[in-house]
């Protein structure tokens, strides 16, 4: 069936945004040439080497006469490639849906003519710093690829090449990020068993603390290779499949079933894999510019002490938070009002740390201690930081709901009555 000829233009101010907004100095600009402190080379010499380009895509496929390449069209102002659904992208693959964009570029649908498949095609933007950083990614990818036995810890990069002067990385095709599905879910959280399997895979797709046993090998993963993600959130996490189930919202029992918040939506399988490379770092000693993503940004980064592996950890313990809830742990824009939101959950920070600030966050610290609240921007900064609870009331709330998922279930949960009381006394 022929495809309609749609013409889609990247993000305006139109659309209604699929990622929760952000302000410009949240996300870390792409830092480039720090991949095994070396500069990265020619985009255009990796390109040649064994990459498809749209000079020699060919009109034929296995002898089937296939459309040919496109007209022409200007990228958009910010680089982004302008494209049309049914367009072919080189004479394999063809444009069937837009599935995301982020800072590099867009994510496209594309049905690859050769494997048979569909797949996802990031289209970087044609910009000389995002091309290096896709480059980076790409050779990350190859990397953890190698190493990656199972092929089930992070997203599986299947072919890459250079498009009208833009790279374009083809990977397997996923689900939905678990930003998404909590989103399309009104923010509702995640089974605990879901949260607790998702955190397994994480923890042993990042940190050296689970050494998996394939094929009498033991299989190295990113802080084993000396790599550092430094942007894990959800919107960089995807859930492999897409199926999920509707179950009856037990907060929302007193609801009608006709109403549609009766329900939440429940994934059926708890498999998930990382995306988004184009930030990874090997580890080194100096670094101390700003990464991660606001909400999952470690102390230590905010701070300018220096940044390493822990910082990806940092990360795995806001999202797995967010998981049980359904909101951001540090919902924040501000550094002052997120170190003393830090401070609220988890205690005061150390004097060891507090003593190393460079001299950008110099101005946080008071008489050898966070300068809060009397640094405050506002009294509703000082409220927003008042409202979070202690890291223990979390404890204590997600035990609560995992007992009563478990009582429902009419089955033992591993919490006794025993263990809720001295849960609710700590909180
Ligand atoms: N393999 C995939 N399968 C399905 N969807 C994908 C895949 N890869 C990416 N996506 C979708 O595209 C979105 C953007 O992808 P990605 O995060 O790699 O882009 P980016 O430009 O590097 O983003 P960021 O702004 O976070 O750096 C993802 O949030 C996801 O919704």
């Amino acid at each position: 069936m022929e495809m309609e000829h749609v013409t889609i233009f990247p993000i305006t101010h139109l659309d209604r945004p699929r990622k929760r907004p952000r302000f410009g100095w949240d996300v870390p600009q792409a830092q480039v040439g720090n991949f095994c402190g070396q500069e990265v080379g020619n985009v255009a010499s990796y390109a040649s080497s064994g990459a498809i380009s749209d000079h020699t895509s060919s009109l034929f496929v296995k002898g089937v006469a296939q459309n040919g390449s496109p007209p022409w069209r200007e990228d958009d102002k910010d680089g982004h490639y302008m494209f049309a659904l049914g367009d072919n992208l080189t004479s394999r693959y063809k444009i069937h849906n837009k599935m995301g964009e982020g800072t590099f570029g867009q994510v496209l649908e594309c049905w690859d003519r050769e494997r048979k498949e569909m797949v996802a095609i990031k289209i970087v933007r044609g910009i000389k710093k995002y091309k290096e950083a896709a480059m980076i990614e790409i050779e990350v990818l190859q990397q953890l690829g190698k190493h990656d036995t199972g092929g089930n810890r992070c997203v599986q990069i299947r072919n890459w090449f250079d498009y009208r002067n833009h790279i374009c990385i083809v990977f397997e095709k996923l689900g939905p990020s678990l930003y998404d599905f909590l989103r399309k879910n009104n923010y509702r959280s995640f089974p605990i068993d879901h949260v607790r399997e998702i955190g397994r895979q994480l923890l042993e797709c990042v940190a050296c603390v689970y050494y998996v046993e394939i094929h009498n090998e033991i299989s190295l993963f990113m802080h084993d290779l000396h790599m550092i993600h430094t942007d894990l959130k959800p919107e960089n996490i995807l859930l492999v499949s897409s199926d999920y189930v509707k179950v009856p919202d037990y907060k929302n029992s007193t609801r009608s079933p006709k109403d549609s918040s009766y329900y939440k939506r429940v994934p059926k399988s708890s498999a998930i894999k990382v995306i988004d490379f184009g930030s990874t770092t090997y580890e080194r000693q100096d670094q101390n510019y700003i990464v991660s993503t606001r909400h999952y940004r470690a102390p230590e980064v905010i701070l300018g002490l220096g940044w390493s592996y822990p910082c990806d950890v940092w990360s795995v313990g806001c999202i797995l938070v967010e998981l049980c809830t359904g909101e951001a742990l540090f919902q924040t824009h501000e550094n002052l009002e997120h170190l003393a939101m830090m401070e609220r959950v988890l205690g005061p920070m150390t004097q060891n740390m507090l003593k190393r600030v460079d001299r950008h966050a110099e101005k946080y610290v008071r008489r050898g201690r966070l300068d809060w609240p009397e640094g405050a921007a506002s009294r509703e900064s000082i409220k927003a930081v008042l409202k979070l609870p202690r890291l223990q009331v979390y404890v204590f709330f997600i035990c609560i709901c995992f007992c009563e998922i478990k009582s429902s279930n009419a089955t033992c949960g591993p919490f006794s009555r025993g263990s809720y009381t001295s849960l609710a006394r700590i909180a």
